[in-house]
């Protein structure tokens, strides 16, 4: 447009403008004249959120990794541009697909001054749930988007124009972020739209052959490996998935990300074999080996060995019975097996032993198994408030009087230091057979002096469930049996693999919990325990934290309106009246895991 043309254009515009936002929210005039739809829908889904285009400006998030892989394929195509963006007044921005900020390539020093004021830099949030119209639209509309000057909601991004693209995996299609061409207003041109799309198809170019590299690569391996057909090979990423025949007749119905995510884990964790609980009943001891790019992991091989005793809640009894488990507890996984050794060489001798680990992990349990469950006494500290000094000497001297058996002092770093000298003193008069106690694992770094604590000959440490997740499947069985669900409740493998994803805080007590209220809520009648049932909160994955009352309660909004929509995040985002962007947003937030079967 020519010099008056753009300044007719500006004020024409600027009177339409005024008239939308000016319009009663109930009230918005339709898409007409000079507002493009697209445009006129994002306003309009801004103005429905109550954001108010006079305060709305760039939001900062937090510091992002500068390491972001995205930015990292980005960069070198970038960089084969430099030469143009210094010699004009136009930054490129890279966000990811919620409209973060990674990084910013700026060379017109007045322009990235004006950018800095405005906090557009990494860590700044433009999602249009924050900041209203830009043409990050893009991600929405999935093509490329120009948004001049006006036409941003926010006032304060009016003397702006930004053309961006959204970058899409090449393989699996998902959305992974937008790259925007910026610059003042008055710098516009109709070149800026074709070569940020330029710049994207470069970028996804980039993506696809480091993509065939990683494939090549996680091929190479599984050749490497998959020596004798007769042994289960699986060589896996997040997105692919190479097996022989005898690892597809084993691993029938096992979801790939179950896999990949116990590699993962393992490849982090100890060294060795681990086992794991497959979906399907099987227990196979894995052998995993990581397969490496120079920048980033490319995947795993995993060398799977069929155990010779099924999973089932009947057997578990029969393995955890011998001498390689504890009485009466269930656990095969890698970090129990380590505890049950060392429990079970402290069993011949009779020195005093504390059992530490993270509450509701099973210390206690562990405790009483350590002394074959029999003759033991449990005392607990947190009761000795309460009593008072003398009330909980008292209760002490009264289980071990005249009493040949051991005693566990339940969470005994409770104790004052005061108490704890006293219960010592109680000790050394009345010694009970062995004494056992359980404590929090921070005891470790504790630096009040505890004499009863320090008394203790040996420390069992009992691992946090996050830590022995092979394990979810056989605990919840067994917790299903005592609730009463014995041979009528059954929980389907997508249920106990969603619930594989959650990190447990309360560890096997929540697991209890869980398990008692559904088996409950099936009031006496046969069940089949499908992601369904499961509560909004454990349907979180990653998020690994509880969620609040109010958050259970935006989750199950969520939940239930993508239900009705099908899984369909349009409709949903729709019918709950916040664009699909929220939807995203606060779908991470909350930590909901959209990749399982939920609708
Ligand atoms: N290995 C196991 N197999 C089956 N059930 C277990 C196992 N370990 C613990 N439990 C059960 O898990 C629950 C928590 O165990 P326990 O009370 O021993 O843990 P804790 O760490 O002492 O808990 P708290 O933090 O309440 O003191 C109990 O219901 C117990 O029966």
């Amino acid at each position: 447009m020519a010099g008056d043309e753009v300044v007719r254009w500006l004020r024409a515009f600027s009177r339409a403008r005024d008239e939308f936002l000016s319009s009663s929210v109930t009230r918005l005039p339709p898409p007409a004249g000079l507002i493009r739809p697209t445009v006129h829908a994002s306003w309009r889904r801004s103005r429905l959120q109550g954001l108010d285009p006079d305060e709305v400006e760039p939001h900062h998030l937090d510091d992002v990794d500068s390491d972001h892989y995205l930015a990292r394929a980005v960069a070198p195509v970038v960089n084969r541009r430099e030469v143009a963006l210094e010699h004009g007044a136009y930054a490129l921005v890279l966000t990811d697909r919620d409209g973060r900020l990674l990084h910013r390539w700026v060379k017109a020093p007045r322009l990235a001054e004006a950018m800095d004021a405005l906090g557009v830099a990494p860590g700044t949030t433009m999602d249009e749930s924050v900041v209203g119209t830009t043409a990050l639209v893009t991600m929405l509309t999935g093509s490329p988007e120009m948004i001049r000057g006006p036409e941003h909601y926010s006032d304060r991004l009016r003397d702006f124009t930004c053309a961006s693209a959204p970058i899409v995996h090449p393989i699996n299609r998902r959305l992974l972020g937008s790259i925007s061409l910026v610059c003042r207003l008055r710098d516009t041109a109709p070149v800026m739209l074709p070569w940020v799309t330029e710049i994207v198809a470069a970028v996804e170019e980039g993506l696809r052959l480091r993509s065939a590299r990683r494939e090549q690569q996680l091929f190479d391996a599984y050749t490497r490996h998959n020596r004798d057909a007769r042994h289960p090979v699986v060589a896996l990423d997040s997105s692919t998935i190479i097996t022989n025949a005898a690892a597809a007749r084993l691993l029938s119905g096992v979801d790939q990300s179950m896999l990949w995510e116990h590699a993962r884990r393992t490849l982090v964790g100890p060294s060795g074999p681990s086992t794991l609980t497959l979906p399907n009943g099987h227990v196979v001891s894995v052998d995993c080996r990581a397969v490496s790019d120079d920048e980033d992991d490319a995947g795993a091989v995993l060398l799977i060995t069929r155990r010779a005793v099924p999973s089932t809640v009947d057997d578990t009894c029969a393995i955890t019975g011998t001498e390689r488990g504890l009485p009466r507890l269930t656990g095969r996984s890698q970090h129990w097996q380590a505890l049950c050794q060392q429990v079970i060489a402290l069993r011949g001798v009779r020195s005093s032993v504390l059992v530490t680990g993270e509450p509701g992990t099973g210390r206690l349990s562990v405790a009483q198994a350590l002394q074959g469950w029999q003759d033991v006494r449990v005392l607990d500290a947190a009761d000795a408030a309460s009593r008072g000094r003398r009330g909980w000497c008292r209760a002490l001297e009264a289980e071990l009087d005249g009493v040949d058996a051991s005693l566990v002092i339940r969470h005994v770093d409770l104790l004052d230091p005061a108490l704890a000298q006293a219960t010592l003193a109680t000790l050394r008069r009345v010694p009970p057979a062995r004494l056992l106690a359980t404590a929090d694992r921070s005891i470790h770094g504790t630096s009040r002096p505890n004499a009863l604590l320090d008394s203790f000959a040996a420390v069992v440490e009992v691992p946090p469930l996050r830590d022995r997740l092979d394990d979810l499947h056989d605990l919840v069985a067994a917790f299903t049996d005592r609730a009463g669900g014995r041979g009528r409740v059954e929980w389907t493998p997508e249920a106990i693999q969603t619930l594989s994803r959650v990190d447990w805080p309360g560890n096997l007590n929540s697991v209890d919990a869980l398990v008692r209220r559904l088996v409950a809520d099936t009031a006496g009648g046969r069940r089949r325990i499908t992601v369904e049932h499961l509560p909004p909160e454990y349907l979180a994955r990653g998020a690994r934290r509880p969620l609040a009352t109010l958050e259970q309660t935006e989750a199950t909004a969520i939940l239930n309106a993508l239900r009705a929509a099908g899984g369909n995040k349009n409709q949903a985002a729709l019918a709950l009246g916040i664009a699909r962007s929220t939807l995203y947003r606060k779908v991470r937030a909350l930590g909901l895991d959209l990749t399982t079967t939920v609708y």
